[in-house]
């Protein structure tokens, strides 16, 4: 059974609510026969791939919905085997080279030369290019944002790109001017409580408009959480009303735990065991630095106010490291290979 977030995603621009004017922008710029590359930025939850998925259909019809997912392999120059999943249709391409961290300028420039040298296999395919989605852009290094900004120049007629960011702070400043910014807005809690209005209808849940409000504010204006918490509650209740307690997700349920653990007791053990469920939350694929920022926000409230801006200095010491910490393997990965 599909979940609510995947189950009521819009599929096509006229059945995305709320950011009309956007969804109409997106709309002239897929019939313009013009199409340039794009830069779409945003919060998490706040519908940028949904857009860009929207804005493919607009620009080839429902064939793109029909995707494979192919397993490729690259060589890196020490010889080093990189697997990496692209997600395709007839009509594009998707990848997140960030899945494999410093290598991600092999799989961008092999892989975007590849594509820009084929023609479109579909000879009526509506568009004579072949769009390519970036996930994580922003987390792409200096190196693969330059062999990118190569491939935008020398080969624009057959390929056109669409990067996904949460911030266009860490991309390099040729992509910006390159490409046209598409600022997706985290929707309004008015527009959180329309969807899980019109979601909550569609599946005959009981409903609460106070409780649907304390969901959207409690989402921090992030449309998945909302969906997904709003999913969780109906799942466990019957009947809702405005005091129906929310349910966060597991693993903020586990960061909360683990914060109120290092504030009961300060042992090596204890480090141990914290230890243990950080392990965990890592190995489900939360990224560390949500769990580094959920976990200094649960610890703030608990401790005395002295402490409070030594906790977020240290917080922000060790996202920066998380950053340093990449870059320092490939140092000594190059080092170690020449
Ligand atoms: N315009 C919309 N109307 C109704 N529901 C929407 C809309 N846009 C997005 N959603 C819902 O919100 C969910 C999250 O959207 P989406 O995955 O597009 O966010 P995102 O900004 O790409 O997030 P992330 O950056 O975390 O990947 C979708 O699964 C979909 O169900």
């Amino acid at each position: 059974m599909a979940l609510l977030v995947d189950k009521y995603r819009p599929r096509s621009l006229e059945a995305l609510t709320f950011h009309e004017n956007l969804s109409e922008r997106l709309r002239s710029l897929a019939q313009s026969g013009d199409f340039p590359h794009l830069l779409v930025y945003g919060p998490s939850g706040a519908g940028k791939k949904t857009r860009v998925v929207a804005t493919l259909r607009e620009l080839y019809g429902p064939g793109v919905e029909k995707i494979k997912i192919d397993s490729r392999v690259f060589q890196t120059t020490s010889n080093r085997k990189l697997e990496f999943n692209i997600v395709a249709s007839v009509y594009h391409l998707e990848i997140t080279p960030s899945d494999v961290g410093n290598f991600d300028r092999v799989v961008v420039q092999d892989l975007l030369k590849e594509v820009a040298q084929t023609q479109q296999v579909d000879q009526s395919a509506r568009q004579r290019f072949k769009v390519v989605v970036i996930n994580e852009a922003d987390h792409l290094t200096r190196d693969a944002q330059a062999a990118l900004r190569r491939t935008m120049e020398k080969y624009s007629p057959n390929l056109r790109l669409i990067l996904l960011a949460n911030s266009t702070a860490n991309i390099i400043a040729p992509i910006r001017s390159r490409t046209l910014l598409v600022r997706v807005a985290a929707p309004t809690e008015a527009d959180i409580c329309k969807v899980l209005k019109r979601v909550g209808n569609a599946e005959n849940f009981s409903e609460s408009e106070a409780l649907n409000q304390r969901i959207a504010s409690d989402s921090g204006r992030n449309l998945r959480r909302a969906l997904l918490m709003f999913e969780a509650v109906h799942a466990q209740n019957e009947k809702v009303s405005e005091r129906t307690p929310v349910p966060p997700p597991d693993w903020e349920a586990l960061i909360a735990q683990i914060a109120d653990e290092i504030m009961a007791e300060h042992s090596p053990a204890r480090i141990l065991q914290v230890r243990a469920k950080l392990y965990d939350l890592l190995s489900h694929c939360i990224p560390a630095t949500t769990i580094l920022k959920t976990l200094t926000w649960k610890l703030i409230p608990k401790i005395d106010d002295a402490l409070k801006a030594d906790v977020i200095k240290w917080s922000a010491f060790y996202e920066h490291r998380l950053r340093l910490g990449s870059v320092r393997n490939r140092y000594y990965h190059c080092r170690s290979s020449s």
